[in-house]
């Protein structure tokens, strides 16, 4: 439905001159966009995730027609939107002749308009060829409405709307003109983290409802978790890594990726020995094995990266019975509701685990932790 190939944007940097010296250099061009490709199949979910300023909503502009890219091609649904291919004329379709459904973190919506009315403002200004009958206008927007759990509030002032009504309103209008693509920027960030959640169930339901081709925008990783078919991580303008949320989660292709998306220990080492799938890693505090699919000669410098839920905390050992397991003592622990950290200091390392709370251990008491091979993950050193 969606593809995107070697798009690139760059924009002017900033010019560091002052009065006294009006010739000062200017800073390197920004490449907000450097090189990135990626499909969106029909019906999908598709989520850029990454840090502040890594060219997420960039991407999604450039999508909307809002940002005129330098070089790449976009496509929906088989419709050349953008393209600088080499030897043709460039192709840039504008904005409002893409028909894509759009939804901002500030809802904007009309605060002089009812709910009803502002949801068939889209259908009401449609070009006149393509425009509908009033009653079919009604129609629609109801049946959007409806879906949006909205219908009882038809008639009401758009800004008598609590927040949630209100960004619900918003995704209404995007739907209405039902979109081959809709792109979604943070929407749901300017909520209290209730509502967040209850929305994002709501905003999962509609899309899978109505099979609505998707690009989500978030730099909140459990939102990228929830929502996605896929994701793709973005730093620096590029894509690192692009996959379904438990790949991302349980496979990060490098530490960025492991560090961004949840929480994860760190243990830097080398690999000793290497039978089959099965790796050896030396540590400044001992041996780890583990299961990795990768393929490291002996020597490479790796870091492991073990997920606090990989790790298992005991007062008793299995030494002999099952590998990796580390002594250590209790630093810290934090109650969290469903779950207990326990962050143990062993040897030079800080380890965090996380475990049911029924478990619950002591500072300064003397532990075993247990991290199983088939949990641990194996990432190159960037
Ligand atoms: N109009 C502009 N002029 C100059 N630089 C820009 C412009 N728009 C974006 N940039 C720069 O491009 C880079 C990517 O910005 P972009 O807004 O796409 O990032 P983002 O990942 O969406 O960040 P955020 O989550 O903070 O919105 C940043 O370094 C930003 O400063």
């Amino acid at each position: 439905m969606l593809r995107i190939n070697n798009l690139v944007k760059s924009f002017d940097g900033e010019r560091r001159r002052r009065r006294n010296s009006p010739s000062a250099p200017q800073e390197a061009r920004v490449f907000a966009v450097n090189d990135v490709s990626f499909n969106v199949e029909n019906g999908q979910l598709f989520t850029l995730l990454g840090p502040s300023g890594c060219g997420k909503t960039t991407t999604l502009r450039s999508i909307a027609g809002l940002e005129r890219p330098d070089s790449g091609t976009i496509e929906v649904g088989g419709r050349v939107l953008f393209s600088t291919k080499e030897g043709k004329k460039p192709l840039n379709v504008p904005a409002n002749e893409r028909g894509l459904g759009m939804v901002f973190q500030s809802y904007a919506i009309w605060p002089h308009m009812s709910v009803f009315d502002n949801v068939a403002f889209p259908l009401q200004v449609k070009k006149r060829g393509d425009r509908l009958g009033r009653k079919e206008i009604s129609e629609r927007v109801m049946r959007v409405l409806e879906t949006m759990e909205l219908a009882n509030l038809a008639d009401r002032q758009a800004t008598k709307l609590s927040g949630g009504q209100q960004q619900r309103l918003a995704l209404a209008r995007a739907l209405v003109i039902e979109p081959p693509l809709l792109l979604l920027d943070e929407p749901l960030s300017n909520l209290d983290a209730k509502l967040r959640e209850s929305l994002r169930y709501e905003l999962k339901r509609v899309q899978r409802e109505l099979g609505i081709t998707s690009v989500y925008v978030t730099h909140d990783q459990v939102e990228a978790l929830a929502l996605s078919n896929s994701i793709a991580v973005m730093r620096n303008g590029n894509v690192v890594q692009l996959g379904r949320p438990r790949e991302i989660y349980e496979n990060p292709n490098c530490r960025f990726v492991a560090e961004f998306i949840g929480t994860s220990n760190f243990l830097s080492g080398n690999v000793v020995s290497k039978d089959g799938d099965r790796y050896t890693v030396n540590t400044v505090d001992g041996q780890i094995v583990l299961d990795s699919a990768a393929n490291l000669p002996m020597g490479t410098d790796v870091i492991v990266s073990v997920r606090p839920e990989a790790v298992e905390v005991s007062t008793t050992s299995r030494q002999g019975e099952v590998p990796n397991e580390w002594k250590g003592t209790v630093l810290t622990r934090a109650y969290l509701g469903d779950s207990l950290d326990h962050v143990v200091g062993v040897g030079k390392h800080e380890l965090r685990t996380r475990g049911n709370p029924t478990t619950s251990i002591e500072p300064g008491t003397e532990v075993y932790l247990r991290m199983d091979p088939a949990k641990l993950v194996l990432v190159p050193v960037d």
